[in-house]
C-alpha cells in the first residue's frame, strides 16, 4: 500500500540542536500513527515538517506517492494537510467563524462584503462536529483556554469540506490542556476522520496513545528509535522506550504518617463573585493539597485570586496565622506565594529572553525587594540546580526561553518558582501539563522533596492518579465550591467514582 505521506532521511537542524536526524516515516491511509518521546526528542519538529512550517535541511518528503517540497502551512493545508497547534494559533480579535476559515479558500467574500450568515452557518457545522457549544460570532478572546483548543480543532476539520478525497490531520499534543469531556469528544472526532483521513497525534500521555493509535513510532534526540503496533506494547514497554528507565510503582500506603501540620494558609469563605463561593481551605507547611474539577469548577480562579489577578475577592486570607491582603502578584510574591499558571505561554515566560534571566525573573524581584543587591551569580548557579534537576534539555542556559520544545518551556517555568527565594506557599496550576512521562516523575520527587523541606503546596491535578500518587488531601470543586473532601489519602484513597460524582 502507498503511503500516504512518506518521508525518508529527514534532518532538521536549529542553531546548535539537530532535531530530526535522517527520520524515516510512513503514515498509511486512514491510519492513526502514535509519536511519542521526551520533552524535546524531535515530535513537533517532525509533524511541522509535515505541516509545512520547517522546511527539512535534507530528505525527502511524498505525499500520495509524488514528491512534494511545502513551503509553507497554508500550501500544505491546500493539499489536505492540517494541524492542530501546541501553541494556539487563532486570532483574538477576530471571531470564532473567521478563525476557523482564515487560511482557507473560501467564497464568503462576495462583490466586498462579507456574506456572515453563510460564514457562520459553516462555521456553526464544524462546531457542532466536535460538540462545541459556543457561538461563531464571538471574539476568540473571550473564550476559556480549552475552548480555544476547540476551536483549532474544529479550524483543522473544516480543511474537509475544503478538499477533495482523503485528508490528513495532525495533532501536536491536543489534549495536555482538555479537560475528560472535551478529550471524549476529541477522540469520537479522530476515531469518525479514521473513516476518511490519516492521523499523527502526538500525546504523553501513554495509555491514549494506545488506546487511540493503530502504531505508534518512539522518538529518542531526533532518532525514530522504535515502532510497535497496537496490541505488540504495554505503557511500560513505552516509558522504558522513551525514558530508558524503569517504571518506579509507588506505594504510597507504605509511607510514614505525619502528624497534621500546623496550617500555613488559611482561607475562609473566599469568594471571587460569579466564579468562586464561600471555599474554606487550610495547607499546612509541609502539606501537598490538591483541587481536582472540570472545567469553571472554580479551582484555577481560586489559585488566580491567592496569587492577586482576581481584583475583587470577598472572605480572609491568613498566612502562618496572619490576616494578609493581595491585591496583586508583588505582594504576592512579597509574602512567599509563588503560582504557576496553567497559560504558560501567555502569563509564565518572557518569550526572547533566554531561561536563565526567565528562571531568574521571580528569584530577583524577592532578591530585590527592600533595596538588597541581587546576586547574579549566586542566581545563576541556582538556575542551573534547578534545569539538571528537572532535566531541562537546552543548547544552554543563556539559550533563548522561546527556542525550547513545548515541554522544556514548562520545565524553565516551573524551575522558576522552585528556586523562589523566599518561598513558603506554592500554588501550581497542572504543573504536569505538556511534561512527558519521566519528566513528570522527576517533577513529582521535587514536589515531594520541597513539601519534605516545609514547602506548602496546593496544586490543581489533571487526573485522580497523579492527586494520588502525589497529594495528601483532595478537595473537589464545582461550580464554583467544594463538593467533597478526602483527608489523608495515602490511608484512604477514594473510589474514582466518588470523586467523579463531585465533580459533576
Ligand atoms: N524554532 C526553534 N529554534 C531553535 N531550536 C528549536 C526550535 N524548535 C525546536 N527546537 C529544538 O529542537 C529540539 C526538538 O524540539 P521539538 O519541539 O521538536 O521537541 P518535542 O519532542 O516536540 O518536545 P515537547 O515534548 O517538549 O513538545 C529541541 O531541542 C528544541 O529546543
Amino acid at each position: 500500500m502507498t503511503p500516504v505521506v512518506a518521508l525518508s532521511g529527514i534532518v532538521k537542524r536549529f542553531p546548535g540542536v539537530l532535531a530530526l536526524d535522517r527520520v524515516d516515516v510512513d503514515l498509511f491511509p486512514r491510519e492513526v500513527l502514535g509519536l511519542i518521546g521526551q520533552n524535546g526528542s524531535g515530535k513537533s519538529s517532525l509533524v511541522k515538517t509535515i505541516a509545512g512550517v520547517h522546511q527539512p535541511d535534507q530528505g525527502e518528503m511524498r505525499l500520495r506517492g509524488r514528491p512534494v517540497r511545502l513551503s509553507s502551512p497554508r500550501e500544505a493545508c491546500g493539499l489536505g494537510i492540517g494541524m492542530v497547534h501546541q501553541e494556539q494559533s487563532l486570532v483574538g480579535a477576530l471571531t470564532v467563524a473567521e478563525n476557523i476559515f482564515l487560511d482557507k479558500p473560501t467564497d464568503f467574500h462576495g462583490f466586498g462584503w462579507m456574506r456572515w450568515r453563510r460564514l457562520f452557518d459553516a462555521a456553526r457545522r464544524q462546531l457542532d462536529k466536535i460538540e462545541l457549544d459556543v457561538a461563531p460570532d464571538v471574539p476568540v478572546a473571550t473564550l476559556g483556554f480549552a475552548q480555544r483548543q476547540m476551536v483549532e480543532l474544529a479550524k483543522v476539520l473544516a480543511i474537509e469540506e475544503t478538499v477533495e478525497g482523503e485528508i490528513v490531520v495532525l495533532f501536536d499534543e491536543p489534549t495536555s490542556v482538555l479537560g475528560r469531556s472535551d478529550i471524549e469528544a476529541l477522540f469520537r472526532q479522530v476515531r469518525r476522520l479514521g473513516s476518511r483521513a490519516s492521523v499523527v497525534f502526538i500525546s504523553h500521555r501513554m495509555d491514549e496513545v494506545l488506546d487511540i493509535s493503530d502504531r505508534v513510532y518512539v522518538l529518542s534526540d531526533g532518532v525514530k528509535v522504535a515502532e510497535r503496533r497496537r496490541g505488540e506494547t504495554d505503557p511500560d514497554e513505552l516509558y522504558e522506550l522513551m525514558v530508558g528507565r524503569q517504571r518506579l510503582v509507588e506505594d504510597r500506603a507504605a509511607a510514614p504518617r505525619r502528624p497534621p501540620p500546623a496550617p500555613l494558609l488559611e482561607m475562609r469563605g473566599l469568594g471571587v463573585p460569579g466564579r468562586v463561593h464561600g471555599v474554606d481551605l487550610r495547607v499546612g507547611a509541609g502539606e501537598i493539597v490538591a483541587l481536582i474539577g472540570v472545567q469553571a469548577s472554580g479551582a484555577e480562579e481560586l489559585c488566580r485570586a491567592l496569587f492577586g489577578l482576581h481584583e475583587r475577592v470577598t472572605g480572609t486570607i491568613a498566612l502562618e496565622g496572619r490576616s494578609v491582603r493581595i491585591r496583586g502578584p508583588i505582594d504576592a510574591i512579597g509574602l512567599g506565594i509563588g503560582y504557576l499558571p496553567a497559560e504558560r505561554k501567555a502569563e509564565g515566560m518572557i518569550a526572547g529572553q533566554s531561561i536563565a534571566e526567565n528562571i531568574a525573573l521571580t528569584f530577583g524581584l524577592g532578591c530585590g525587594r527592600g533595596g538588597m543587591i541581587i546576586d547574579r551569580r549566586r542566581e545563576r548557579r541556582e538556575a542551573e540546580r534547578w534545569a539538571d534537576r528537572l532535566r531541562l534539555k537546552a543548547p544552554g542556559i543563556g539559550e533563548r526561553i522561546d527556542r525550547l520544545s513545548g515541554g522544556n518551556q514548562q520545565k524553565a517555568v516551573l524551575a522558576k518558582w522552585l528556586l523562589g527565594a523566599n518561598l513558603k506557599l506554592l500554588v501550581l496550576d497542572h504543573p504536569t501539563r505538556g511534561l512527558d512521562p519521566g519528566a513528570r516523575a522527576d517533577l513529582f520527587a521535587a514536589m515531594r522533596d520541597l513539601a519534605a523541606g516545609g514547602l506548602a503546596i496546593l496544586m490543581i491535578g489533571d487526573t485522580l492518579d497523579e492527586v494520588l500518587s502525589l497529594a495528601d488531601r483532595l478537595h473537589v470543586m464545582r461550580d464554583g465550591a467544594v463538593t467533597r473532601s478526602f483527608d489523608d489519602l495515602a490511608a484512604h484513597p477514594p473510589a474514582e467514582e466518588d470523586v467523579v460524582r463531585a465533580m459533576v
